[in-house]
């Protein structure tokens, strides 16, 4: 067991995934960019801001330099928000070598460029090989060693499995999948998604209505996929519907609690500020809105919660909108694409 592993990014993701190789016994070093929560990491082996109550392993070493947590490492986890993962690799690219993979765990798609991660780090690192590992999986459960299930996704086979065995234990089950598109829209669309739901909760409509934004959301997500060149079934999958699901149905979703809080009436700002945490979905609402115009895709949940997030739309009038829309053949995209007459 040679591996030595540089985790960007120490919020709850990159602190769950850096104490669970830390267990299996790889070199894991893991970075933060606040030099006092170091310090305070360090002294209390505790991440008590993003992942309370979990105690770190005598092993995991933390660090506040990014040379030290980028040169001679055998794998560096990106675990940044989105919007900080371009930023962050410019600062570290110049202590990375070709040889080093890129695992990236971010769900997001970078404002104003559309790109995915993937893209992004073809742009800095382009000699790398990456991997993005996905799937329903909050720190907080996989902390406490719950059954969990992911993805690793890679257009290289052999760097998926690479991951796949990595990560893998008897409660962090990883799949493999070649679908690098897919899986990454999955779990950034899903965001877009849960923050409805999250609103639907805040608004107190019931179970109904969370089980049509679901089934209605993961169709439009696809229909996205599907045209810029992801395999369709890859979202009835663990990074699709999988990642759906618990975004839309738990309460340690970040996203889905934002999203009650604007459905109960508070403001964006105030939303944010009171999960406290990174809240994906609402930059990434930003991109999905202008992706489905440039596609020419129509998306009509995604459309809703941007009227909501960025136009001041009302939530009551966003879900009427969405009830009275033309009436539609539920299986519309299969019935088009098959040609089917009925
Ligand atoms: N928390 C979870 O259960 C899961 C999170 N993810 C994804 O992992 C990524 C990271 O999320 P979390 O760890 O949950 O976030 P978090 O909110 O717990 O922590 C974010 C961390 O990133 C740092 N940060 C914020 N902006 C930064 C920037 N511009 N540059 C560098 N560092 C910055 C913060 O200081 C903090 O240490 C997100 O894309 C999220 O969607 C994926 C799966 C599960
Ligand atoms: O992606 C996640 C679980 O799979 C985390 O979702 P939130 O960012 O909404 O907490």
């Amino acid at each position: 067991m040679t591996e030595k592993i540089g985790v960007i990014g120490g919020g709850s993701w990159g602190t769950a995934l850096a104490i669970l190789l830390s267990e299996k016994g790889y070199q894991v070093e893991m970075w933060l960019r606040d030099k006092l929560q170091v310090e305070e990491i360090e002294n209390s082996r505790e991440n008590k801001k993003y992942l309370p109550n979990v105690k770190l392993p005598s092993n995991l070493k933390v660090t506040n330099d990014l040379e030290k947590v980028s040169f001679n490492k055998d794998v560096i986890l990106l675990s940044v928000p989105t919007h900080g993962v371009r930023e962050t690799l410019y600062n570290c690219k110049r202590y990375i070598n070709k040889d080093q993979i890129i695992v990236n765990v971010a769900k997001g798609i970078e404002n104003d460029s559309l790109l995915r991660i993937s893209e992004i780090v073809k742009e800095i690192l382009p000699q790398n090989k990456y991997s993005i590992l996905s799937g329903p999986s909050h720190a907080e459960e996989v902390a406490k060693n719950m059954p969990t299930t992911v993805v690793s996704a890679s257009e290289d086979k052999t760097v998926a499995e690479f991951v796949q065995d990595l990560f893998i234990t008897p409660f962090f089950r990883v799949y493999t999948n070649p679908d690098v598109v897919g899986v990454e829209l999955g779990g950034s669309l899903k965001n877009v998604i849960a923050l409805g739901a999250g609103i639907s909760d805040g608004l107190e409509c019931g179970d109904n209505t969370k089980a049509a934004l679901m089934t209605r959301g993961i169709i439009e997500m696809a229909r996205l996929g599907e045209k810029m060149g992801a395999n369709t079934s890859t979202f009835a999958g663990l990074s699709g519907i999988g990642d759906l699901i618990v975004t839309c149905t738990s309460m340690h979703s970040r996203n889905r609690r934002a999203g009650i809080l604007i459905g109960e009436g508070k403001t964006l700002e105030q939303s944010i500020k009171t999960v406290g945490m990174v809240v994906e979905g609402i930059k990434t609402t930003k991109s999905a809105y202008e992706l489905a115009e440039k596609y020419g895709v129509i998306m009509p949940i995604t459309k809703e919660i941007y009227g909501v997030l960025y136009e001041g739309k009302d939530v009551k009038n966003s879900v009427i909108n969405l009830m009275l829309r033309d009436r539609k053949h539920e299986m519309e995209d299969v019935i088009i694409d098959k040609n089917i007459s009925w």
